[in-house]
């Protein structure tokens, strides 16, 4: 089974580039483990060829990127694929799956969108020589921020596109939420425009909030003991970090890899519910991690706790609330474990997450969750890493911003006339509105 990426704008594209460095990166990791670490190397051998499969065309001892890389501007695509950038890296982009624009879309989705209509032919070309080098692609892997005019507007065209194009595809795109100020003074119309599209065209939607991802990467260079501001490599390293968890191969109970659809299968149990949110535990700089251990015990205890917080990060959580205090609930869970260690996690789980007050009512106690593990190789050089998958209220209270954020703009007509220009009317707004009320209310309702 084969996943195609789809990195749309400045942020799909440095996001998706850090992805197949980190699954590159991840697959290598075991190469310097010690010997006695590993017992099952026909396993690791697997691992690596399965994650490869997914993600690489190999050829002639080569890895090419499944990806499409779509820009409206030169820079970011140049960066990517001139001839330093690409020596540098173990893996490499097929020129024919190259698009970029000259114009951008100056942060208008209206302009991305028309720019989407004018370019469709030659993203349909891209994604069919793609295609014609797997033998069997099951996901689609659009990733985009939300606020600029590109991946957003254009974005949303494209994913349009490959729904028509691949009707039977799993489509799970990963957006990125602009910072909650601070940026341009459109980005929560772009960002509805964006939501509304996408909650029609695509499957699931896994939402990364760059305000989250900043707190975070403070967080990780203060504990390092640099003194540096924090710069977008750090928020992507821990965006790609997150994602790719959730990307590798992972076991089933009969110790058999399941295709990510299958994991998608048990997040996603009605199609009106598409969001979903990842959280992972042990949160340490890359300094840190030689000189820590933790046990499983006590990374469960952490994401529980962030849980009951409904916050994605392991700093700043208030112990003292109460499952019973929960301030999210959720529809459908999956744990990720990788470690060498053989430990089950089966009874910390039960005893940390089997708790009524996480879970909507309409979930019965044997659905709350399943649990995945990979038990002979760990992730990057993490020793033991925990990922949980949520589609959950979470990335409700954005959502919630972004609207309220547009009406009031929408309220007095301001900057519609940018719109107005490629075609987009008051009614799309309108539309745009209703649908992701009527997201908002029904994540409340659970
Ligand atoms: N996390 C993260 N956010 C990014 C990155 N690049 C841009 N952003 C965010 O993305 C939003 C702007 O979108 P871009 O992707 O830069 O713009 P674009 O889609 O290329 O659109 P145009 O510039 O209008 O052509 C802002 O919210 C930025 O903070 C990145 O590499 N990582």
């Amino acid at each position: 089974m084969s996943c195609i990426v789809l990195q749309l704008g400045q942020c799909g594209n440095q996001v998706g580039q850090h992805v197949f460095d980190t699954l590159v990166e991840d697959n290598q990791t075991h190469v310097n483990a010690a010997k006695s670490t590993i017992t099952n190397r026909s396993s690791v051998d697997e691992y690596v060829r399965n994650s490869l499969d997914r993600f690489f065309i190999q050829y002639d001892n080569k890895l090419i990127a499944r990806a499409l890389a779509i820009d409206t501007e030169l820079k970011v695509i140049e960066q990517l694929t001139n001839e330093k950038a690409q020596a540098k890296r173990h893996w490499h982009y097929e020129k024919k799956c190259v698009f970029e624009g000259r114009l951008g879309s100056g942060n208008n989705w209206a302009c991305g969108y028309r720019n989407g209509s004018l370019a469709e032919e030659h993203i349909l070309e891209k994604l069919r020589w793609q295609l014609e080098h797997a033998d069997r692609v099951d996901t689609i892997l659009p990733i985009l921020s939300l606020a600029g005019g590109t991946g957003s507007g254009l974005g949303a065209y494209a994913v349009e596109c490959v729904r028509d194009e691949l009707p039977r595809s799993f489509l799970l795109t990963t957006i990125v939420v602009p910072y909650t100020s601070g940026e341009v003074v459109v980005q929560n119309y772009n960002s509805l425009l964006t939501l509304s599209h996408l909650y029609h065209s695509t499957d699931a939607l896994l939402v990364f909030e760059n305000d989250i991802l900043q707190q975070y990467a403070k967080k990780l260079v203060s504990c390092s003991g640099v003194d540096r501001p924090t710069n977008i490599h750090d928020m992507n390293n821990i965006l790609t970090r997150h994602l790719c968890s959730f990307l590798q191969p992972i076991a089933k109970k009969d110790h058999s890899f399941c295709d990510l659809n299958y994991l998608l299968e048990q997040l996603l149990p009605h199609t009106f519910y598409k969001l979903l949110t990842l959280r992972c535990v042990p949160q340490l700089s890359d300094q840190a991690l030689d000189f820590s251990t933790y046990k499983w015990s006590s990374l469960i205890k952490t994401l529980s706790q962030m849980y009951i917080n409904n916050s994605y990060l392991d700093e700043g959580l208030n112990w003292s609330l109460k499952p019973f205090q929960t301030r999210t609930k959720s529809l459908a869970n999956v744990f990720l474990s990788r470690s060498y260690d053989k430990e089950d996690l089966d009874n910390e789980l039960k005893q940390y997450f089997n708790q009524s007050d996480f879970y909507s009512s309409f979930l019965s106690p044997s659905n709350y969750y399943s649990a995945f593990q990979y038990r002979d190789k760990s992730y990057l050089n993490y020793e033991k890493y925990l990922s949980f998958v949520s589609n959950c209220q979470t990335p409700v209270a954005s959502l919630d911003r972004i609207v309220n954020k547009s009406w009031q703009l929408f309220g007095q007509k301001a900057y519609l006339h940018h719109y107005m220009k490629y075609d987009i009317d008051e009614q799309v707004f309108l539309n745009g509105f209703v649908q992701i009320e009527q997201v908002i209310k029904s994540y409340n309702q659970l």
